[in-house]
């Protein structure tokens, strides 16, 4: 039988497509796949898919752990980060998706929501619709989850509450294995007094709680934008994917009208077109791309735009400014009476290894059905932090325009300005998470920053402005994101003192048990912490335009008819949350706002 990828509407050429389409979306990832699915619902509007990466049929997108990754690296981006000068001048790669899926298709696969302050931090920033009870009915649209058998539930302990989800494209389930001492960390975590909500992803996402993974709870596949929109959509004959394509730039006519998207052959660049959009472009094309597109279409901040020698159409300085990730600390340490197996027997043990893979194959078993961790820790400020009240003092007192980049544009200051205001009220609400230290069967915590000061950004190449563009995380430039990573190391030491480790025997190897002052430990980050949890966004933002925002609530970037955005890249301050439930959701509404103006 043909599979899908052997379907008519997939096209390879583009002597395949039409002239115009109705719209045209550019990438064909997480959110690209959920509009161009929802908008050839109607049978009378056609649609064009434009993306670069192909479709993929690899183990190593489908089965949730993958034990060769590398046969991966041909469906990722591998995109580096320039030399960060506060954490030694480490260069970290972005390894964003470039395959049909998008990022979905090469994610840990950690399928969380933010809480609910989180979105309502949106609205308040001039985004009316966009708060949490905008949102809610948008999570559950895409969503389905596959509720574990009661023996798994029993043996697991997993809770969840059927509420939060619906019958949506996207699948979320528990896999049916988890590493054996997750649990001890699950109750070491509530004997500290944490809660623990049965279900995160009502709008309270504080405290201990099991996460499920975006897996399907049947095959035991990873369930992403492909299968979930984009198989679903490809039987219509009004909707065209073409892969192995890239889109340069936007044609703009002299009224700033967007009329279509200059695309080419990946592996041939001389192979080019337009192809019209006669209702809109849709830029998807994740948070470190759609910036480059904008700004190679002559929109985005001037300076940056006159030192690659691209004519300005528009000045738009919010594109690509505004970068926002999560930065990762490390906490080392091992379990010296560890229960086996463990985490390292499956990266280490080639007999195990085997077995898994076996075992996979066979049952849809064991530990391949896990990628990442179902333990997750989101906690707020005053429980993390020892003393919380200094820390809202240097926060108050800080210059808005203090650790920025120089030369950011009067608007681009007055969004961070009001940013600023909103995330002092979020390190003080209970409600909001600054920390989330994962957990599955290894003793090593990591300590990742949910509420970044610092803004970094992505910008085209200025020498070379077709190649790929330049990323900026600019992490740990605002020294209270520091303060707040170190304080994250100590409590998270605090929470090893508990008495249920004990007969593990954990032993810390980094930074040590002798590195006990503020500044060993911040030499310690210094030297070890990571930029990035792979969740770029907040590059073409939604915010009002004096504040320096690229779109409205209606998602159409300022001062230009017929384009709008939908990807990670519009999330204004990025929520306290892995970002691909909110993608997605997002992307559903995104879907309904476009539909409405048709
Ligand atoms: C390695 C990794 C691990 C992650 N782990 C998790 C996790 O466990 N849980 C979680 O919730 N989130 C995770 N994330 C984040 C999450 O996957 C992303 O935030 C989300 O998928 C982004 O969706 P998007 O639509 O903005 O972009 P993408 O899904 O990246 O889609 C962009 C698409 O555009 C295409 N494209 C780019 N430029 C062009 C061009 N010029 N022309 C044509 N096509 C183009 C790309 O090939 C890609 O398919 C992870 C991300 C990565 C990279």
């Amino acid at each position: 039988a043909p599979t899908f990828s052997e379907s008519a509407q997939v096209k390879r050429s583009i002597a395949e497509l039409q002239d115009s389409y109705d719209y045209v979306v550019v990438g064909g990832g997480t959110s690209g796949l959920v509009v161009a699915n929802r908008l050839s619902e109607d049978s009378s509007k056609t649609v064009l898919v434009v993306e670069l990466g192909y479709i993929a049929d690899d183990a190593c997108i489908y089965q949730p752990k993958a034990l060769d990754r590398n046969a991966c690296a041909k469906h990722r981006f591998n995109i580096s980060g320039i030399p960060q000068p506060e954490i030694n001048n480490q260069v970290w790669a972005f390894p964003l998706g470039a395959v049909v899926g998008g990022s979905s298709a090469v994610n840990g696969m950690v399928f969380d929501r933010g809480s609910k302050v989180d979105y309502d931090a949106w609205e308040e920033l001039g985004n009316p619709g966009w708060g949490w009870d905008g949102l809610f009915p948008y999570f559950k649209k895409s969503t389905t989850f596959d509720a574990p058998s009661k023996a798994e539930k029993e043996k697991f302990a997993w809770t969840w509450d059927a509420a939060a989800y619906g019958h949506g494209p996207i699948h979320a389930t528990f896999p049916p294995f988890q590493w054996g001492t997750q649990k001890l960390s699950m109750a070491a975590w509530k004997e500290m007094g944490i809660p623990a909500p049965k279900e995160h992803g009502l709008g309270d996402a504080i405290g201990v709680f099991f996460v499920p993974s975006s897996e399907h709870g049947v095959n035991r596949t990873r369930s992403y934008a492909r299968y979930g929109y984009h198989d679903s959509a490809v039987s219509r004959p009004n909707y065209h994917l073409l892969v192995g394509h890239k889109a340069e730039k936007l044609v703009i006519s002299a009224g700033n009208n967007v009329e279509g998207v200059i695309i080419y052959q990946r592996d041939n660049p001389e192979i080019k077109a337009t192809v019209k959009a006669s209702k809109e472009v849709v830029l998807a094309a994740g948070a470190v791309h759609t910036p480059q597109i904008l700004q190679l279409s002559g929109v985005g901040p001037k300076e940056v735009l006159k030192a690659a020698n691209i004519d300005l159409k528009l000045e738009l300085p919010g594109v690509g400014n505004n970068f926002q990730d999560h930065p990762q600390a490390y906490l080392t340490c091992n379990f010296t009476e560890d229960v086996w197996p463990n985490p390292a027997t499956l990266a280490n043990n080639e007999t195990f290894k085997a077995a898994a893979q076996a075992e996979y194959d066979a049952n849809k078993t064991g530990p391949l059905t896990l990628n990442l961790n179902t333990g997750f820790t989101f906690l707020p400020l005053d429980t993390v932090h020892s003393s919380p009240a200094s820390f809202h003092k240097r926060l108050a007192a800080q210059p808005v325009d203090a650790f920025l980049p120089p030369g950011l544009s009067p608007t681009v200051l007055a969004g961070y300005k009001v940013q600023k205001k909103i995330l002092a009220k979020l390190y003080k609400s209970p409600k909001s998470a600054v920390l989330e230290s994962p957990f599955g069967g290894v003793c090593s915590r990591t300590s990742i920053l949910q509420k970044p000061l610092s803004r970094g950004n992505v910008h085209i190449n200025v020498s070379n402005p077709y190649g790929p563009p330049v990323v900026d995380f600019r992490v740990y430039t605002n020294p209270l994101d520091f303060e707040v990573s170190v304080e994250s190391i100590k409590y998270t030491r605090r929470y090893f003192k508990n008495s249920l480790f004990t007969p593990l025997k954990p032993v810390e190897s980094a930074p040590g048990p002798s590195v006990t002052d503020d500044e060993g430990i911040l030499a310690h980050i210094r030297k070890t912490a990571g930029p990035s949890s792979f969740h770029a966004s907040g590059t073409a933002a939604m915010m009002p335009r004096k504040l320096g925002g690229v779109v409205g609530p209606d998602l159409k970037v300022y001062g230009l008819e017929g384009v709008s955005v939908v990807d990670a890249s519009l999330q204004p301050l990025i929520p306290g949350t892995h970002l691909t439930a909110t993608v997605y959701a997002v992307a559903e509404k995104a879907a309904d706002l476009i539909k409405s103006r048709a």
